[in-house]
């Protein structure tokens, strides 16, 4: 579902140039779950934004859900969906007529867009909110609001940069569940990026961590963890490669 080689994103600053990401390799397969961690500034977000059309790689090659990333960019978009870090539904709209003119912009009619926003709500345990306005629903629907909107074209494959974040944790844990039945329901690939490790233990199939632009492991969780020794944690599988703990990172 995604096949990215040598990915390269370098920006041009007043200060000079940033290599914000250093040649990536991404394999991603279709029906997977992937965790995608490392410390602040290791150019998780870059990757992500190149991954989904949003910056233009300065060097490499990647096939998206099927498509080239840089001969068809449209393709792509048409494939995937993407959901920012932070919230993206305005706290003023209703979700119900958010969604259906973000359905309608997906090229859907009136009717077929009213059906699908029902369908998608419905997928998210969210049926019933489309009269609410965003900013009277709590953090983990918002959060979901956010996801439905990813999911009205029906994407292969949907990034989800930092879902979590800010999230207490009986509301995160309910939004695992609700990732992993996308999979397990829809078919649908996630690539994910976190802050929290015990997350990518518990929601994923495979772990990639990025660090200084690098990909520096990647694995299953237990492989990633008996790579280190008996009863390691994934915390201390990100100690070991990057130098830096997560949990730090996270609050800072
Ligand atoms: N538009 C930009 N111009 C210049 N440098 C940038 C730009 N965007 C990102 N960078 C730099 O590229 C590096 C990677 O940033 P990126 O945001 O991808 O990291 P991240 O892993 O997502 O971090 P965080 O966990 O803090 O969100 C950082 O050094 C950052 O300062």
């Amino acid at each position: 579902m995604i096949h990215a080689i040598g990915l390269t994103k370098t920006f041009e600053t007043r200060k000079g140039a940033v290599e914000a990401v250093r040649g990536v390799r991404i394999e991603v397969a279709e029906g997977e779950i992937v965790a995608f961690l490392g410390p602040n500034g290791a150019g998780k977000t870059t990757t992500m934004r190149l991954l989904t059309t949003l910056l233009k790689p300065t060097s490499g090659t990647a096939t998206i859900a099927g498509h080239d990333l840089f001969a068809d960019p449209t393709g792509v978009r048409r494939r995937i969906g993407y959901v920012a870090q932070g919230a993206t539904v305005s706290p003023m709209g209703y979700v119900g007529e958010d969604l259906e003119v973000q359905a309608r912009l997906y090229g859907l009619r009136p009717a077929e867009a009213r059906a699908r926003v029902r369908e998608v709500l419905a997928q998210l345990d969210l049926t019933g909110v489309e009269q609410r306005v965003a900013g009277s629903l709590s953090g983990g629907q918002r959060r979901r609001v956010d996801i439905a909107m990813g999911l009205l074209h029906r994407p292969a494959l949907l990034f989800l940069d930092e879902p979590t974040t800010g999230l207490d944790p009986q509301s995160r844990a309910n939004l695992w569940g609700h990732i992993r039945r996308l999979r397990d329901d829809e078919g649908v690939t996630v690539f994910f990026s976190t802050h929290y490790l015990d997350e990518a233990d518990a929601l994923c199939d495979r772990v990639l961590i990025i660090d200084h632009g690098r990909i520096v492991t990647e694995g299953t969780p237990a492989q990633l963890k008996a790579g280190i020794g008996p009863d390691a944690t994934l915390d201390d599988v990100f100690l070991t490669v990057t130098g830096r703990e997560l949990r730090e990172e996270a609050v800072a």
